[in-house]
């Protein structure tokens, strides 16, 4: 296996992504009000055009914005709920040592005292972000009961208002109107909807390639929100189940990058929204990971390699190289038993093997190998 070759310091973009697991299919006779069991999640189409992962199916999401941590949201919120926190749960531990970015710097609100912590601002930046590209509104009635810590139950996005294109073209300009809408409508961005899922780094593909740091949310729905795609950076949405979601991949209806696969395969061990939902306030997790997945290309396709894995190297020189063999994806298989990885062998067919235990209380996918046929 050949080793790394120094390339220049990638520049990190921030960001944050929201999945959206919305209530689906019958309700249970037998509890008619009870929400439906299944769930769906939002899958965006990036447009061709998009410099970054163009016609992927994605979560919504996008760069944090500095108006995202504006202190003029603590008015907003005020005066039931304050800062630093605003009423969120307690902060999770900090993430392992391993990796650090040449960008990390401390939470925004340690430089500077007026700004949110990242906690909150991320929270913001991915309700944006789902508001530009999707039109859905996760907001919150101000005069609404606060509550203190997570929703206890999955809410409903508010309806969009009648004057949508022209507020979303006014966001899309400048984030900052964000606010100038949440005021508009006495809303709040629901932050408490939105709970600590993964955190993901854009793999070393090449030398200059894009990078992001991305926090993943995920909020669970009573029922599907109407969804409007901007036409622009995104020209079409589906609401899919993780199974759904695995089939029109495999069968190249749309193509998913490794981290939204593997999320779509984590969320696959839920069997109803409420089971779902029920992890997030349960097992609030115990730490903050962000993975930086590490390229191993075989002569036959790529593993991703997760932490935990065998053949994973906690070594900062890997944050701007990928590792390479001439071995073949079968070969590398039968040598290893200590498994964290997504196999591609090609662009639509991926498998996941998970051997190691699950850390900081979270669900990790279960192994997915596609049929022989398919290969
Ligand atoms: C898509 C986002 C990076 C936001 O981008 P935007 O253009 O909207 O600002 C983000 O939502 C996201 O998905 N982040 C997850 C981390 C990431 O970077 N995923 C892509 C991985 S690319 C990869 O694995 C290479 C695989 C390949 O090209 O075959
Ligand atoms: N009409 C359009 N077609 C393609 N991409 C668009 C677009 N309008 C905006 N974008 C791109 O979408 C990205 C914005 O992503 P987000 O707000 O989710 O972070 C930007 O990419 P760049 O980062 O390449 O500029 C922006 O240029
Ligand atoms: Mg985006």
């Amino acid at each position: 296996m050949s080793g790394p070759l120094r390339s220049g310091p990638s520049s990190w973009r921030r960001a944050a992504s929201v999945v959206l697991a919305a209530g689906w299919g019958r309700p249970d006779p037998a509890a008619p009000s009870l929400p439906a069991a299944g769930f769906r999640l939002l899958l965006l189409q990036r447009s061709q055009r998009q410099g970054f992962l163009p016609d992927a199916h994605v979560f919504p999401g996008g760069v944090l914005d500095a108006a995202d941590s504006s202190a003029d949201w603590q008015r907003l919120f005020a005066p039931h709920l304050g800062p630093p926190r605003f009423g969120l749960s307690s902060a999770l531990p900090s993430r392992a040592a391993f990796p650090v970015l040449p960008g990390d710097r401390p939470d925004a609100a340690d430089s500077d005292p007026a700004a949110l912590l990242d906690d909150v601002a991320l929270r913001i930046c991915a309700i944006r972000e789902a508001f530009e590209e999707a039109g859905v509104l996760l907001l919150r009635a101000r005069g609404a009961q606060p509550h203190s810590g997570p929703a206890p139950e999955p809410g409903c996005a508010l309806a969009p208002p009648p004057d949508l294109e022209a507020w979303r073209a006014r966001v899309r300009s400048d984030p900052r109107h964000f606010l100038h809408l949440c005021a508009h409508l006495d809303c709040t961005p629901d932050i408490w909807a939105l709970h600590d899922w993964s955190a993901w780094l854009t793999p070393f593909t090449r030398p200059g390639g894009r990078r992001f740091d991305t926090a993943f949310f995920l909020c669970c729905l009573r029922k599907p929100p109407t969804a409007c795609p901007d036409m622009a950076e995104m020209v079409g949405y589906q609401w899919l189940s993780p199974s759904e979601a695995t089939e029109s991949f495999l069968s190249k209806e749309i193509w998913l990058a490794p981290p939204q696969f593997y999320e779509i395969r984590r969320l696959a061990n839920f069997a109803s929204l409420s089971d779902l939902h029920k992890f997030c306030l349960d097992h609030a997790l115990e730490g903050r990971e962000r993975w930086l997945p590490i390229t191993l290309l075989t002569a036959d396709g790529a593993l991703q390699l997760l932490p935990g894995d065998e053949l994973y190297l906690e070594d900062s020189d890997y944050l701007e190289n990928s590792l390479s063999t001439e071995k073949k994806i079968e070969e590398i298989m039968k040598e290893g038993k200590k498994f964290h990885r997504v196999v591609m062998h090609d662009r639509h067919l991926y498998s996941i093997h998970v051997t190691v235990p699950t850390k900081h209380k979270h669900v990790y996918p279960k192994t997915y190998v596609v049929a022989k046929s398919r290969v």
